[in-house]
């Protein structure tokens, strides 16, 4: 069933009502389609998890009820259908007559002419329609409710602006592996190969491409000259600052972009730890394009006694798992798959896995403290209790403004994508 539109509507039931990871089933319904349909599919699936809220606000208003159960999968090819009259420059009539015969492969031609009325009166009753959605919070920022409060708590200032990030697309960033040039070297090389792009001093090992580009165009990219990776993330690696000889613990590794960094910056003995045995694979991949090694742990940080072998480390990585909250840029599905119980649920696990790990760590060792969430709760607030509960903890500032009330460095979305640090120092 090669129909870009159908596979979108069944895609987006599969994440939206299954809860299911749109990374997961995004290459499976893409490898359906010929390579010139899947940027197509890409898009439809990005838009709709963006605007879902208002989407769903059309459709309630459009519908006399909306679909379910068996029929729930053409409610998302409505979806798919408004998404392109509304955001996309396909011309209207063509986005209506392409939605409506994506229910021929959906075996379902006795919904076209319910599917064709609908796309044709959100047409018209489009001015309207978006005016009572802009009426509503959750539609007018496309977030869920219990997110949209969480930031207007943290960020009084700032909670718009962040909203209104997370429904851009993400910017492209390589980092340049310095092992085999410098990044002026490698911007040269992008320079010849006419792929645009900028440097920026305070991300030394990385160039912001001004469109995003196949991998494949990247000059030695498959012999392990550059990787993609957002500049926040990229900071993990430089602020842990690895010293070739040190004994290395990167905790919660998976798919591997920071251990291989911290290698690509010293000659350092790295074990790169996952929970999740399958992703730890990805570490392995990573590795091996780009020359490295690490010696690959499958186990749990908070449970150190089922894998460490009892030789402390110099330095300790916790990039821990979070509610990924600062890179809903790329990942959309994150609005609708995260619920405000997660959040207390991952603290819960961070200050587990923060209390768990300090002991493997040398007296005047260093631990960088890593999430991608814009959450006080697993940043700031977190690494607060983990210094007031433990006395050999001390905090190292990484700017002006990181003090002991407030530790740390709290990036959000924009020109990198949300993220947190904090330094600790072992005394
Ligand atoms: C934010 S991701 C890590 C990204 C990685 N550091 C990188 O730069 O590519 C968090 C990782 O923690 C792993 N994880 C979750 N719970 C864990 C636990 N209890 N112990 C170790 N790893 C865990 C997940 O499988 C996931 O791969």
């Amino acid at each position: 069933m090669a129909n870009v539109r159908a596979l979108a509507a069944q895609t987006l039931f599969q994440v939206v009502d299954k809860g299911n990871s749109l990374t997961a089933q995004l290459p499976y319904a893409s490898q359906q389609l010929p390579p010139k349909d899947r940027a197509l599919l890409q898009q439809m699936c990005y838009g709709v998890l963006r605007y879902l809220p208002s989407l769903e606000h059309y459709c309630q208003n459009l519908l006399d009820q909306p679909l379910r159960g068996k029929r729930r999968v053409f409610q998302f090819l409505l979806y798919v259908g408004i998404y392109q009259l509304q955001h996309m420059r396909v011309p209207a009539h063509a986005a209506v007559a392409e939605t409506v015969n994506a229910l021929n492969p959906l075996r379902a031609p006795g919904m076209k002419s319910l599917v064709n009325a609908v796309l044709r009166n959100f047409q018209r009753q489009q001015t309207e329609l978006e005016a009572s959605a802009n009426a509503i919070l959750v539609c007018q920022y496309n977030h869920p409710s219990w997110f949209i409060k969480k930031l207007q708590a943290a960020y009084p200032q700032d909670w718009q602006t962040i909203l209104e990030s997370n429904q851009q697309q993400a910017p492209m960033w390589l980092r340049v592996n310095q092992q085999q040039g410098s990044t002026a070297a490698y911007s040269a090389k992008l320079d010849k190969a006419s792929i645009a792009h900028s440097l920026n001093s305070e991300i030394e090992d990385g160039i912001l491409l001004t469109r995003p580009v196949d991998v494949k165009e990247l000059p030695d990219f498959e012999q392990g000259a550059s990787s993609v990776q957002d500049a926040a993330a990229q900071m993990a690696g430089r602020l842990l600052a690895p010293q070739d000889g040190d004994n290395i613990l990167d905790a919660c590794a998976a798919p591997g972009g920071k251990t291989c960094h911290i290698l690509e910056l010293a000659d350092a003995k790295v074990t790169a730890l996952d929970a999740d045995a399958k992703r730890l694979e990805r570490v392995t991949d990573n590795l091996n394009r780009l020359s490295l090694h690490a010696d690959c742990v499958h186990g749990l940080a908070d449970q150190p006694d089922d894998w460490w072998q009892g030789e402390q480390f110099d330095r300790i990585l916790l990039d821990v798992p979070c509610s990924a909250t600062g890179v809903i840029r790329r990942h959309p599905d994150i609005k609708w798959l995260r619920r405000a119980a997660d959040i207390d649920e991952l603290a819960t696990l961070q200050a587990k896995i923060l209390d768990n790990i300090w002991p493997l760590l040398k007296t005047g060792g260093t631990l960088v403290y890593a999430t991608c969430s814009v959450l006080p709760d697993e940043n700031h607030e977190q690494i607060k209790a983990f210094l007031a509960r433990t006395d050999n903890a001390q905090h190292i500032p990484l700017h002006e403004k990181d003090n002991a009330e407030q530790p740390g460095l709290q990036l959000l979305p924009g020109t990198t994508d949300g993220f947190y640090y904090a330094k600790l120092q072992k005394q």
